[in-house]
């Protein structure tokens, strides 16, 4: 059974991804991952231009089915990340994320990146805020389209988008028209699903402090919306942008799910956190398992081909 991807021209051994965020934002964290045999790329935490502290704690939480977090951006800085991914003894292919505060800072990080010797895969976080007053940069159509057009006025490494959930069809109609336009490498679909809310009985309390309780919500209770938009993205964007399914993982049938939609590559990110790096390994092996009860041999004998009732 083989378990190996690409995404653009980059080939991974296997198609297991951290999740942005999640167990790759100190050294310690990535020479672990880098090292980690069943996980077939590394995804840095979103740099900021400077490294950040975040927001102030409780800023995860734990829920039934997943996680709710308001972590702001806590990360040693873009520089840091650069250097790594530059200059650390690469075992595997590495996406180097960035998340700026704003657009100038998201095409200043982009320049640096395409005058550096990096040349990896980077990965633009567009979950990034706007300006004051509008929703978040993914979810501003005019303002998404305008920053990309800017963006690959310049950049010719590499560049996938990391994309939060959308709800409508309209939505996925209007993303993919946007971001068919460009020579994307890759998708990330899904970021968490913005601004849930958790609630304490016993306080009567919020559980997170910053936003008022506000956060992103990830783990199982999200694969829905993780595969909808999975689906949704590979019936509309050009064969050329590869997808990285991000979402609700937690077994190798839940990665089958993801593939199934038509996911090329699989990132695990609340269950990652939840049960550390043991994670990897376990679902590659449900995922072996199952390949082999159905009479798989690679992802590509069931990629996409999702059936319908
Ligand atoms: C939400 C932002 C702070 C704008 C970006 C960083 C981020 C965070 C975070 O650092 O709070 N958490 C997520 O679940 N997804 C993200 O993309």
């Amino acid at each position: 059974v083989d378990l190996s991807s690409k995404i653009q021209n980059t080939q991974f051994k296997n198609l297991f991804l951290n999740a942005s965020g999640i167990h790759c934002q100190s050294k310690k964290e990535l020479e672990e991952l880098m090292n980690d045999h069943y996980s077939g790329g590394l995804v840095t935490k979103s740099a900021t231009p400077n490294s950040r502290f975040g927001n102030p704690l409780p800023r995860y939480h734990s829920l039934p089915a997943g996680s709710i977090n308001s972590m702001g951006l806590p990360n040693e800085g873009f520089q840091f990340y650069l250097d790594y991914v530059t200059h650390s003894n690469i075992q595997k292919p590495t996406i180097l994320s960035i998340a700026g505060m704003s657009k100038e800072e998201d095409l200043e990080l982009l320049h640096q990146i395409q005058d550096s010797k990096y040349q990896g895969l980077t990965e633009l976080n567009l979950s990034c805020p706007n300006v004051i007053g509008k929703p978040q940069m993914a979810y501003d159509f005019a303002s998404s389209n305008q920053m990309l057009k800017e963006i690959f006025a310049f950049f010719k490494k590499p560049l996938g988008i990391k994309l939060p959930p959308y709800f409508d069809l309209v939505h996925f109609d209007k993303i993919a028209k946007i971001l068919n336009q460009y020579p994307l490498s890759h998708v990330n679909t899904i970021n968490s699903i913005g601004n849930g809310m958790w609630v304490d009985i016993e306080s009567e309390s919020t559980v997170l402090k910053p936003k008022g309780g506000f956060g992103g919500v990830g783990g199982a209770i999200a694969l829905p919306t993780a595969l909808a938009n999975v689906r949704a993205l590979r019936q509309r964007l050009n064969s050329s942008i590869n997808i990285i399914g991000t979402g609700g993982v937690t077994t190798g049938q839940d990665a089958f799910a993801h593939i199934l939609c038509g996911a090329d590559m699989v990132s695990i990110g609340t269950q990652l956190y939840e049960e550390g790096l043991g994670a990897f390994q376990r679902i590659n092996n449900e995922l072996i398992e199952i390949m082999k009860a159905k009479g798989y041999h690679s992802l590509d004998d069931f990629r996409g081909k999702l059936k319908e009732q």
